[in-house]
């Protein structure tokens, strides 16, 4: 289980920022194998901040929807967002904190998407349908856009290697949107993936608009139902995620050159899982769809090509 805040607070002698850094590493190999083989590949300052990064998101999400969630309550989430402005000002109070407050300060990170995050978190206490999908969207760009926009913060934007030399002084184009929409592909993979998971928990994040309109009722999503009907509404599923990659793939050239390889990997790892979903015959109900680690690797020349040409 995660170490979660100490409650309540007390002084502590905290880790130097190198060992708070190794910490945030560990926990990004060990929760997230996809992404950490992305960091991987990212110039050392970057791939800290992004561990860093990952160390918090984890932590906030396992508030929700780990072990110890049965125990959060509104007032859990509200004392989490005051350790957030307390680290915003540059006091740390934990050991994973350290790490953090030297990434928001070398990568002058914006605490709005931290904030938003956690309002993400908030819904999933006392959420479990969504009517449509506009709801959903909102829910996503809360726990999943927002690590768009906290990542391209210190993937860093720029696209002067793309413009002629007579357009240099151009503005720079900042990829908000397709940062956002990578978020949201992301966490509609993860939503498609965790179907039979999350029914067990009496959860359904699939539209219920969706359900109607493929004449597929709740009860048959907590069946657990493998029919026409269900692999008509993935396939509806699949391919509305597969156009956020698609947008947020047009975003990674106005990257740094050095943040678009790890970017293209992470991208393509992510929506591999779709392809399983569809090979497995959309039954997301028994089975967890699951990329073997060397298909990930083999997925990674390519992924540079594209960094290279795209
Ligand atoms: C390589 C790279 C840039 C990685 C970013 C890593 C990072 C900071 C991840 C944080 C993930 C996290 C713990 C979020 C909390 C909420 C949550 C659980 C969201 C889901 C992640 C999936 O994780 P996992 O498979 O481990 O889930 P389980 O809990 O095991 O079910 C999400 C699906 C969200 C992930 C979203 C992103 C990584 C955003 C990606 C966007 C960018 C990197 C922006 C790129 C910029 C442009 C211009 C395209
Ligand atoms: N079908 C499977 N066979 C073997 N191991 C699996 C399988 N499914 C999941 N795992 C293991 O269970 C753990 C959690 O699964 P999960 O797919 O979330 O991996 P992860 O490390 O979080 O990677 P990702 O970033 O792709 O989500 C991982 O350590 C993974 O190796
Ligand atoms: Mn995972």
């Amino acid at each position: 289980m995660l170490q979660l805040p100490d409650s309540p607070p007390r002084m502590k002698t905290l880790v130097s920022v190198d060992e708070s850094y190794k910490l945030c590493r560990h926990l990004t190999a060990k929760y997230a194998k996809t992404f950490y083989l992305g960091t991987l590949l990212m110039s050392p300052a970057k791939r800290q901040a992004i561990w860093a990064i990952y160390a918090w998101c984890r932590r906030t999400d396992e508030l929700v929807d780990g072990p110890a969630s049965a125990i959060t309550t509104p007032e859990t989430l509200d004392l989490w967002e005051q350790h957030l402005e307390a680290m915003f000002a540059g006091h740390p109070k934990e050991n994973y904190d350290v790490a953090l407050v030297d990434a928001i300060q070398r990568f002058n990170l914006d605490i709005q998407p931290f904030r938003d995050m956690i309002a993400g978190q908030r819904m999933d206490l006392h959420r479990s349908r969504y009517q449509t999908f506009e709801e959903l969207y909102l829910y996503c760009y809360r726990v999943a856009g927002t690590v768009g926009l906290m990542s391209t913060a210190v993937m860093e934007v720029d696209n002067t290697a793309n413009t002629a030399p007579w357009h240099q002084s151009k503005p720079l184009y900042i990829p908000t949107q397709e940062a956002i929409a990578l978020g949201i592909a992301n966490q509609l993979t993860n939503i498609l993936r965790d179907v039979g998971e999350d029914a067990r928990r009496g959860r359904i994040y699939i539209p219920l608009e969706d359900l109607a309109r493929f004449n597929y009722t709740e009860q048959d999503f907590c069946n657990g139902v493998v029919d026409e009907r269900w692999r008509s509404l993935m396939r509806f599923q699949i391919e509305r995620a597969r156009q956020f990659y698609t947008e947020a793939e047009k975003g990674i050239t106005h990257l740094a050159p050095d943040a678009r390889w790890p970017v293209w990997a992470a991208s393509m790892l992510y929506g591999q899982i779709l392809d399983v979903i569809e090979r497995n015959d959309y039954d997301v109900f028994s089975q967890r769809a699951y990329v073997p680690q060397w298909k990930k690797l083999r997925t990674l020349p390519i992924a540079w090509m594209r960094s290279q040409v795209l």
